[in-house]
């Protein structure tokens, strides 16, 4: 049997590549993760936003799930577009019952262009189902708002936030902070239950920033899978988002992607 690390990313398909499975599958290649791939929804998508979104039945997703269960049990695995409440469940409940590791849930509910990418009815199924399986909750800014019907003005509030979201069962949580106004630093704040830690980060004045969210997500599950802490792992994810962002491919004329492989260039 091969120990090559293997991850799985349970996510919607951004046919521009800067997002979503697209995104997470560059991130655990260039970080030594064998990926594999769950689709929950294909959207039709460019850096100027979504056109088009397409929901794989439930039963489709279940199928996937079930064919990588089967044959090629996952070192780690994220979440990331699930677009329904009756996805999120099944999604958790296979989650529950082949007792998979390394949870990293993103809950994914806007894209850049303002589109929904999760229904409004599915977000109390993500916080009743998925949450108090995630060893890592990865929200930004306003999906942290919305998970916890708070208001997030500052560091405090931040702090706050977490701590509840840790109160809702996610044993970790990286509130990011990407979302914070340009005159401040893109900090990330985590949290295991005992400790607060801010990973700090350099603020780029960009529009390329398609995927940043997917990206950092994917980098925490692709370090997981080949044995870092979670500590380490965020550690790393930071640094690898920060050289995606740092040197853009400018592709397309709105949001455009991040580079998957600035990181790889500058360390490995
Ligand atoms: N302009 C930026 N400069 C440097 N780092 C950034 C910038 N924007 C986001 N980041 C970092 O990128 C990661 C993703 O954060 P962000 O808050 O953007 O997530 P997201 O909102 O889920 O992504 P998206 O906005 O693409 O949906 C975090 O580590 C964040 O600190
Ligand atoms: C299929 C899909 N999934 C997720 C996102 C959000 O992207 P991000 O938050 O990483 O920019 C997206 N735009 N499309």
């Amino acid at each position: 049997m091969s120990n090559t690390p293997k991850a799985l990313t349970i996510a919607g398909s951004d046919s521009g590549g800067g997002a979503g499975i697209q995104a997470d599958l560059k991130t655990f290649q260039e970080l030594g993760a064998y990926g594999m791939s769950v689709i929950t929804a294909v959207t039709a998508q460019n850096t100027k936003g979504v056109q088009n979104i397409h929901a794989i039945p439930v039963e489709m997703v279940a199928d996937q799930l079930k064919s990588i269960a089967d044959d090629l049990r996952p070192e780690s695995l994220k979440t990331g577009m699930l677009f329904s409440a009756e996805i999120i469940e099944a999604v958790s409940s296979h989650i529950e019952e082949y007792q998979w590791t390394n949870v990293v849930v993103d809950p994914v509910m806007i894209a850049k262009g303002g589109s929904e990418l999760l229904k409004k009815d599915a977000i109390e199924a993500l916080k009743k189902h998925l949450l108090p399986l995630a060893d890592i909750l990865t929200p930004n800014i306003p999906e942290a708002e919305q998970l916890t019907g708070r208001k997030i003005e500052n560091k405090q509030d931040r702090e706050d936030a977490a701590k509840f979201l840790h109160g809702l069962g996610a044993k970790k949580i990286v509130i990011k902070g990407g979302h914070l106004p340009n005159e401040n630093e893109p900090v990330d704040l985590y949290y295991d239950g005992e400790r607060m830690i801010e990973f700090e980060g350099k603020r780029i004045i960009t529009t390329q920033t398609h995927g940043t969210g997917c990206t950092f997500a994917a980098a925490i599950t692709a370090e997981l899978a080949v044995g870092k802490s979670p500590i380490e792992a965020v550690e790393t994810a930071k640094t690898f988002i920060q050289e995606a962002i740092s040197a853009p491919l400018h592709l397309g004329s709105g949001h455009g992607p991040t580079n998957h492989w600035a990181y790889r260039r500058k360390y490995q």
